[in-house]
C-alpha cells in the first residue's frame, strides 16, 4: 500500500484527513527549533510546517512552509523524508497526518517570522517538556535518520488513548 493510500484510510471512523508537514533542520551537534507564536501550538517548540495546500505536493508544501516560517531555503534533494505520524482525534472526527522530514544542508539567512522564533538546541538539551507531549516519543528516531510511523489517537486536549510508534526502515514519498 502506498503511503498515500494508507494515510487516506481512514479506518477509526474519522471523517476529513489534513495533510501537515514538519521539517527538522539538524547539523551535528544541534538542531534548529522555532518556537510557535500564534495559532495551533502556540507556545510549543516544534520543527518547521504546516498544513499542505490544495494541489500541492507534499515537499513542495514542506520546502514552502519552512521558508515562510524561518526564511530559510532547503532544495528538495536536501531533504529526506522520514515518515509520518498519524493522530486521529476522536472529538472532531478528523485525522491529521504530520509528514516528517530532516534536512542537514539549507540556505538563506535565518529569521524570526510572524509565525515562528527560531533557535538552536544540542541535542541533549531538546525542550521535550515544552513540545507536543507525543514528540518525546518519536523525535529521537528522527534524530537517529531513521524511518518513522507513528499512529496516535487523541481526544479532548489532545490526551493520548493509544499509541504505536515504530522505528523503521526509511520509507519512500510516493
Ligand atoms: N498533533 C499534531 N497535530 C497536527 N499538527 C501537528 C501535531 N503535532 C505536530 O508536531 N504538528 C505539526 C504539523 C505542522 O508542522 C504544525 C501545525 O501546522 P499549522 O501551523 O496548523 O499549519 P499552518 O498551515 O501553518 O497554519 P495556519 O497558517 O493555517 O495557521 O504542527
Amino acid at each position: 500500500m502506498s503511503t498515500e493510500q494508507e494515510t487516506n484510510n481512514n479506518n477509526n471512523n474519522t471523517n476529513k484527513t489534513v495533510k501537515f508537514t514538519l521539517i527538522f533542520i539538524k547539523n551535528s551537534e544541534k538542531i534548529l527549533l522555532g518556537l510557535k507564536k500564534r495559532g495551533f501550538g502556540a507556545g510549543k517548540w516544534n520543527g518547521f510546517g504546516g498544513k499542505v495546500e490544495k494541489n500541492e505536493s507534499i515537499l513542495d508544501g514542506a520546502i514552502r512552509e519552512l521558508k515562510e516560517e524561518s526564511n530559510l531555503t532547503v532544495t528538495r534533494s536536501d531533504m529526506k523524508y522520514l515518515g509520518y505520524v498519524r493522530y486521529d482525534l476522536t472529538e472532531s472526527l478528523q485525522t491529521d497526518i504530520v509528514y516528517v522530514f530532516i534536512a542537514t544542508k539549507f540556505s538563506g539567512n535565518l529569521a524570526e517570522t510572524e509565525e515562528m522564533s527560531p533557535k538552536w538546541f544540542k541535542i541533549d538539551e531538546i525542550p521535550y517538556d515544552k513540545m507536543w507531549v507525543d514528540s518525546k516519543d518519536w523525535l529521537p528516531i528522527v534524530l537517529r535518520n531513521r524511518g518513522l510511523l507513528a499512529k496516535y489517537v487523541l481526544s479532548g486536549e489532545r490526551d493520548i488513548q493509544k499509541k504505536s510508534v515504530e522505528d523503521i526502515d526509511v520509507p519512500e514519498l510516493v
